[in-house]
């Protein structure tokens, strides 16, 4: 994550908004925006990430726009330049890259034509962009817009999210419309919190602890509001910390591994969970990850951190079926299930440009089958914590009624249930069990 200070000029605008562009195009047609953003050049992925992510954020605020001086909907490259653009504008002085308005509308006119699929449009573009611009710039601060959502959601979405939570739904879909903080994860191996906090102000860098999300203490966490780029972190490539959400950070916690356990990480990638247990307890652990590329990045992480030994084994294997176990039980089973990521659109907001409504029944059923196999594979005594980044309850609360009530062997121990989406935490649910002996 960069500043808005750092981001600029690492790319020309012009360039800049043509890239972005396109790669709104990409999710449009169910690209997830982080393989997208994979493939994009170190020197142009922080500028393109900040204009896309703003470009989902308002999209329905640019389209407001669109709509009114364009009656006809534009084709999808003029449409997508536009969002862009549109975005950029809405940040206003403050919030925005420090481009005046002028530069931001010239640059764009100018993507718009050098790009062959788009240089046709230049006039439109030109007139359409010096008309949002005077509007923008003339709105009262305190106008109601015409929908208080800036973000996209699918009529389904809002629909679910209306009737499970008829009092906070609206204000949790504009949460999810800002850009996440940066929070960290001190490695407990390393440094305490105070003392990497020390190191951070040594760096003139401001950090806050975040003390408990839903009553459960956090004994790592940190809040900055300044974001900074990872490699201006102190220590950050020896392991002295890592990017996670603090919602994430109580899955290790709760799970309270002990030295020697023997834990399996049932859906481990990229690693960050993993990474917080060893941190918290050398235990033996299994990351198990299904799918081959995100594998790779578990090793990465964990070299990092300096947490790699003999007692941890990375397998690729599907964790609904036994070919990759060995058949001795678990002490401890994360099971941080595959979901519709609806409780992290802060920082992925493509996700309800992506997700279908049908997602919502294979991913329940993929859940239920990796649970019931986890389950099989726990020691009489042990503990088993489902998780996902779900504020669906299909995903959470009516996973754990179904779970409980199909083995009677399922103790439900305390957990936070369901958290919903705040400025320092993304949605999870969380409920652990223990196996009766
Ligand atoms: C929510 S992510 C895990 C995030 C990870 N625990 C962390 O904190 O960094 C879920 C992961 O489960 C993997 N997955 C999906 N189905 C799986 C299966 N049947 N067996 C094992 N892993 C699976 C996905 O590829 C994805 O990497």
């Amino acid at each position: 994550m960069l500043t808005d200070q750092k981001i600029l000029h690492s790319l020309p605008l012009s360039e800049a908004i043509t890239i972005s562009a396109q790669a709104v195009g990409e999710v449009m047609l169910g690209r997830s925006l982080t393989e997208v953003l994979d493939q994009l050049d170190a020197h142009e992925r922080p500028i393109v990430q900040s204009l896309t992510f703003d470009a989902l954020r308002k999209w329905v605020r640019s389209h407001e726009f669109i709509k009114e001086y364009i009656p006809k909907v534009p084709p999808p490259e003029v449409e997508y330049l536009l969002s862009v653009t549109i975005a950029l504008l809405l940040q206003g002085s403050t919030g925005g890259k420090g481009y005046p308005a002028h530069t931001i509308v010239d640059q764009s006119v100018k993507a718009c034509s050098e790009y062959e699929p788009t240089m046709y449009a230049k006039g439109l573009v030109n007139a359409v962009l010096r008309k949002v611009s005077l509007k923008i710039q003339a709105q009262n601060e305190g106008a109601y817009p015409p929908d208080p959502i800036p973000m996209f959601f699918p009529p389904w979405w809002r629909a679910s999210l209306k009737k499970n939570f008829p009092k906070v739904w609206q204000a949790m879909l504009i949460q999810q419309a800002q850009r996440a903080p940066l929070i960290l994860r001190v490695n407990a191996q390393q440094h305490t919190r105070q003392e990497y906090q020390d190191l951070l102000q040594q760096e003139g860098i401001a950090s806050e602890p975040i003390a408990e999300i839903a009553g459960i203490a956090l004994s790592s966490a940190l809040l900055l509001r300044e974001a900074v780029p990872v490699s201006d972190l102190p220590g950050f490539y020896a392991g002295a910390v890592s990017v996670q959400d603090a919602g994430a950070q109580i899955a290790a916690i709760l799970l309270d591994p002990k030295p020697g356990d023997r834990v399996l990480d049932a859906c481990a990638a990229p690693g960050g969970k993993t990474a917080h247990l060893l941190e918290l307890a050398e235990c033996g652990m299994i990351a198990l990850e299904l799918d081959g590329t995100r594998l790779g990045k578990i090793g990465g992480n964990l070299d990092r951190l300096r947490l790699q030994s003999d007692a941890v084994k990375i397998v690729r294997g599907d964790a609904s079926k036994t070919a990759w176990w060995d058949g001795v039980l678990f002490d401890k089973i994360l099971l941080d299930a595959p979901c519709s990521a609806s409780g992290i659109v802060a920082r992925h907001p493509d996700i309800p440009f992506l997700r279908r409504e049908a997602d919502i029944h294979a991913l329940q059923l993929r859940q239920r089958a990796i649970l019931t196999q986890a389950w099989n594979m726990l020691k009489p005594g042990g503990l088993l914590l489902y998780v996902t980044c779900s504020v669906f309850p299909e995903e959470g609360a009516d996973q754990a009624t179904w779970f409980a009530a199909e083995f009677v062997d399922a103790l439900r121990l305390p957990a936070p249930g369901q958290i919903l989406p705040t400025e320092v935490n993304d949605g999870f649910y969380y409920a652990l069990f223990k196996k009766n002996g």
